[in-house]
């Protein structure tokens, strides 16, 4: 392959699946399967992130119950049998189903797992297709936002291209479904407000869930990992054809060519914050260079109960968001140091525990 990928990520949106919502069409995926197997014909690992299991279940569910979202999870858990199946026809080598959660990625040791799993299927030139556990997501508003899974997937996965495959041919300039005049951008090296301004969301009724906005976030969290991002239109067999050929034929979102450490992109863009520290305004300005001084005597406040090795949120007292950082001290253990009011207790206790949080596990909030 000309674009010299080692691993690839392939995303494959809900209308790829199931186009009409009578269960799964190979319509689609036949173009998409041979694109898989060239791939790793040509030595490219291929990860595939498959949307399409609450269309697929969908026609087993009577009309007036499928805005309801425990249905949703039901259609979901009926299609996804259904879904399996079908990719698992068109290859003949082995596939193995990977159902996770947002949640899952959130915590360290299952992200590892994950990752561990997913690297060993590789090894066994096993096909994993990942989607998002619906059953068990406990977001109230909505089922699954596999665009962003995609992204957490692809820099788990230490990918080197996410390759997202939707029904459109790329990002426009504005919903090219509602604007006849639409413009396709066929790059973007730096994703800013006005990149999120041009996306809309998923047609109303339609079969996609997420729309553009969940694809750029997903390419925003690719391109900072080093990933070379893609939305392409699956569709079309000369998309993967082209991608073949090292051409783009949709939107390539350049990766970053300083790219974030895995834990330190994970901690920024997987982990959950479990509490806050708020710090003084005036407090060293740059925390990410000398994270190692932030002292108990900074801190104004504790939010929040968190444990030790847990993600947390440090924040300016003006409430601007400084840093995400692994907290070498529980919220417990803050508490009681900032309960004694005795600078030369804190001091002495910081000098034999070590550090508050450290410049290893740092990452740093400036764009939000
Ligand atoms: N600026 C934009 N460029 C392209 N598509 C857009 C834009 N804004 C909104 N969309 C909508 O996003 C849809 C693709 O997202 P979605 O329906 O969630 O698909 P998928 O199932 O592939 O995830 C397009 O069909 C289009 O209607
Ligand atoms: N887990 C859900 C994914 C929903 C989703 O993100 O769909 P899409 O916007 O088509 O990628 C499903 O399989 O239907």
């Amino acid at each position: 392959m000309s674009h010299n990928w080692k691993r690839v990520v392939v995303k494959v949106g809900s209308a790829l699946i199931s186009p009409n919502k009578i269960g799964c069409s190979s319509h689609y995926l036949l173009s998409i399967a041979q694109f898989i197997v060239k791939c790793r014909a040509m030595g490219t690992q291929v990860v595939l992130v498959s949307s399409g299991s609450v269309a697929a279940g969908a026609h087993q569910f009577s009309d007036h119950e499928k805005s309801e979202i425990a249905v949703k999870k039901a259609m979901a858990a009926a299609g996804q049998t259904e879904m399996i199946a079908t990719w698992d026809r068109l290859f003949d080598f082995p596939s193995a189903q990977i159902l996770l959660t947002h949640a899952d990625l959130r915590d360290r040791e299952r992200y590892i797992s994950i990752r561990e799993t997913i690297f060993s299927l590789l090894e066994h030139e096993i096909l994993p297709i990942i989607n998002e556990n619906d059953t068990v997501t406990t977001d109230k508003l909505k089922v699954g936002d596999n665009d962003n899974l995609s992204a957490m997937v692809a820099a788990a996965a230490d990918a080197d291209a996410l390759i997202i495959c939707s029904d459109v041919n790329g990002l426009y300039d504005k919903n090219p479904n509602e604007h006849d005049d639409a413009e396709l951008l066929s790059w973007v090296d730096n994703i800013d407000q006005s990149i999120y301004d041009m996306a809309g969301g998923a047609v109303e009724g339609g079969v996609g869930t997420g729309g553009m906005r969940t694809k750029i976030e997903a390419a925003e969290k690719a391109v900072s990992h080093g990933i070379d991002t893609f939305i392409v239109n699956g569709f079309t067999e000369t998309t993967f054809n082209q991608l073949l050929e090292g051409q783009n034929p949709g939107t390539h979102f350049q990766a970053h060519d300083k790219p974030m450490k895995e834990n330190i992109h994970w901690m920024r863009h997987t982990s959950n914050a479990q509490g806050e520290v708020i710090v003084e305004s005036d407090f060293a300005a740059s925390l990410e260079n000398e994270a190692e001084q932030l002292t108990s005597s900074e801190i104004i406040a504790v939010k929040g109960e968190f444990s030790v090795g847990d993600t947390i949120l440090v924040r300016k007292d003006d409430g601007t968001k400084l840093v995400k950082a692994r907290s070498n001290y529980s919220s417990c253990l803050l508490n009681f140091i900032a309960k004694q009011d005795n600078e030369e207790f804190a001091q002495e206790f910081e000098k034999k525990t070590g550090p508050i949080i450290s410049n290893k596990h740092i990452a740093n909030l400036e764009k939000e």
